[in-house]
């Protein structure tokens, strides 16, 4: 019951069908409670403060002093203290049946939970979702570290901390607490942070975090995690101490506890493959994280919706990932939608890029706004975006649009941009496709 879960299982109990929906957490899953939500309630009262330390040299005088206070209580309340009584109602009133506890598969359209056994007519929809990926580092099990779930629930931002991985997770956290005054060190193996997005939204965020007295290092291989009431990591002839740790290191789920094999399906892979229509085998839908088309929200609503349509037998699109946006909520915000150049290059096509700071346009120079935009073109189609900035991701919907609908490059050049808007850059990143 993630997002996705959550939604298949309200629209086919609305639709009438005898539902029943299997958890072990909390129904609604990571994003409410431990991810999107609480993290971007974060950033938001990190934002505030950044904001407030901008008046000097735009509008006059601030002293800033933070409190977690505020932000500790605002998490619990939208959380409802980690309780997920309203969004559990809300699938019972549509007459769907809540089993508490962890579903294994035990035969085709097969569920058992613990003593109880679930057999479907229908089907059974898949959406376990994932938890964190714990790397094998000596030492670091059995120390109290945090992942994300420990994370959002701090009573107040810690003295200082480390933080391994910096991903999507590793440096939206890094810079919430390092603007609550943290003493933030973020330790990435790669060479660059966000190193699955452009090389350029990487270096970017990285040299802001420096500014900020992130202390970034990249490229390290952690040795060993030390732990006597303080934490210390070491990474080759160097180590780094903390009060709290912080494991941001990617996603997994265990896909023989879930008893896939039953189905045919690989108990060993990361990920449960689906077709375009969400099929993973007769009678087996799977959407969300697991599916390994992208850990976001919105994936796994896409999916369900999909999913749903599937099984009422109603009409619709298959799924079609070309246009699939993220965004790393970091300041400034890193928006993607569509192909990396990087990808581009790897699936064969023939590339070109534009690109354009964010500060050339009139609108970033009035800001003081860092950022770019990067387009990634093939023919007159473009593949792929970058728009990185203090609304990255609003600019990048302009885009999303762009690739979902298909509009040749050609038409995008001849469009009028608002001006002074930040979204404007994007005719001068057209102008640089070389
Ligand atoms: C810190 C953080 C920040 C994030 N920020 C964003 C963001 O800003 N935007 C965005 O789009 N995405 C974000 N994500 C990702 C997003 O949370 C997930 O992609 C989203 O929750 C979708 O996941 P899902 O549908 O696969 O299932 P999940 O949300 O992972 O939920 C799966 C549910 O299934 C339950 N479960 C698993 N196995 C079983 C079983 N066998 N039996 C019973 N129950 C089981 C679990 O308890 C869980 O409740 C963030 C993630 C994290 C960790
Ligand atoms: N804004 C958003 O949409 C948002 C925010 C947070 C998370 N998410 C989703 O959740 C997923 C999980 O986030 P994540 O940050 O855990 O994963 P990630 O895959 O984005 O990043 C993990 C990072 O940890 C690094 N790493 C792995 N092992 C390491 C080690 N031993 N030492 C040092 N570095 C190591 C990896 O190189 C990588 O850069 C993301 O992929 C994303 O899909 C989305």
């Amino acid at each position: 019951m993630g997002p996705g879960g959550e939604d298949v299982a309200g629209k086919l109990a609305e639709a009438g069908l005898e539902v029943a929906a299997v958890e072990a957490g909390l129904v609604g899953g990571e994003c409410p409670y431990y991810g999107c939500i609480p993290s971007k309630m974060m950033i938001r009262a990190a934002d505030v403060l950044a904001e407030a330390r901008r008046v000097p040299g735009l509008a006059g005088e601030t002293e800033v002093r933070p409190d977690w206070g505020p932000v500790a209580a605002r998490l619990k309340e939208a959380t409802d203290d980690w309780d997920d009584r309203v969004a559990a109602e809300r699938f019972t009133d549509k007459g769907g049946t809540l089993v508490r506890g962890f579903g294994k598969i035990t035969g085709p359209r097969e569920v058992t939970v613990g003593e109880r056994v679930l057999r479907a007519r229908r089907g059974v929809v898949l959406n376990p979702g994932t938890e964190p990926a714990i790397p094998p580092i000596d030492g670091l099990e059995g120390t109290p570290f945090w992942t994300n779930r420990q994370a959002v629930k701090a009573s107040e931002a810690p003295e200082s901390l480390v933080l391994i991985g910096g991903g999507a997770i590793g440096v939206e956290l890094a810079q919430a607490f390092s603007r609550f005054g943290t003493r933030v060190t973020v330790l990435e193996g790669r060479s660059r942070l966000l190193g699955v997005e452009e090389p350029e939204a990487g270096e970017l965020v990285g040299k802001v975090f420096e500014e900020e007295g992130i202390d970034v290092r990249t490229g390290v291989k952690i040795t060993r995690v030390g732990y006597d009431g303080r934490f210390t990591v070491e990474f080759g002839d160097r180590s780094v101490e903390a009060e709290r740790l912080l494991v941001a290191t990617g996603r997994r789920t265990d896909l023989a506890k879930l008893g896939v094999g039953r189905i045919g399906l690989d108990e060993s892979a990361r990920t449960i493959p689906v077709d375009e229509r969400m099929r993973a085998a007769d009678g087996v839908w799977a959407i969300g994280d697991v599916t390994g088309h992208g850990a976001f929200t919105h994936i796994s609503m896409y999916q369900a919706a999909i999913a749903v349509r599937d099984i009422l037998g109603q009409d619709g699109p298959p799924a079609d990932y070309r246009a699939l946006p993220r965004v790393s909520f970091t300041d400034p915000e890193i928006g993607a939608v569509g192909l990396t150049e990087a990808q581009a290059v790897e699936k064969g096509m023939d590339v070109r890029t534009g690109y354009t700071p964010l500060s050339s346009s009139t609108r970033g120079w009035i800001h003081k706004g860092e950022g770019f935009v990067k387009l990634v073109v093939s023919g007159d189609e473009l593949v792929g975006a970058t728009t990185a900035g203090p609304s990255g991701g609003e600019m990048m919907s302009a885009l999303a649009v762009a690739i979902h609908g298909r509009v040749p490059v050609s038409s995008l050049t001849h469009m009028i941009y608002a001006y002074p808007t930040f979204h404007r850059a994007i005719e001068d990143a057209l102008r640089d496709i070389g």
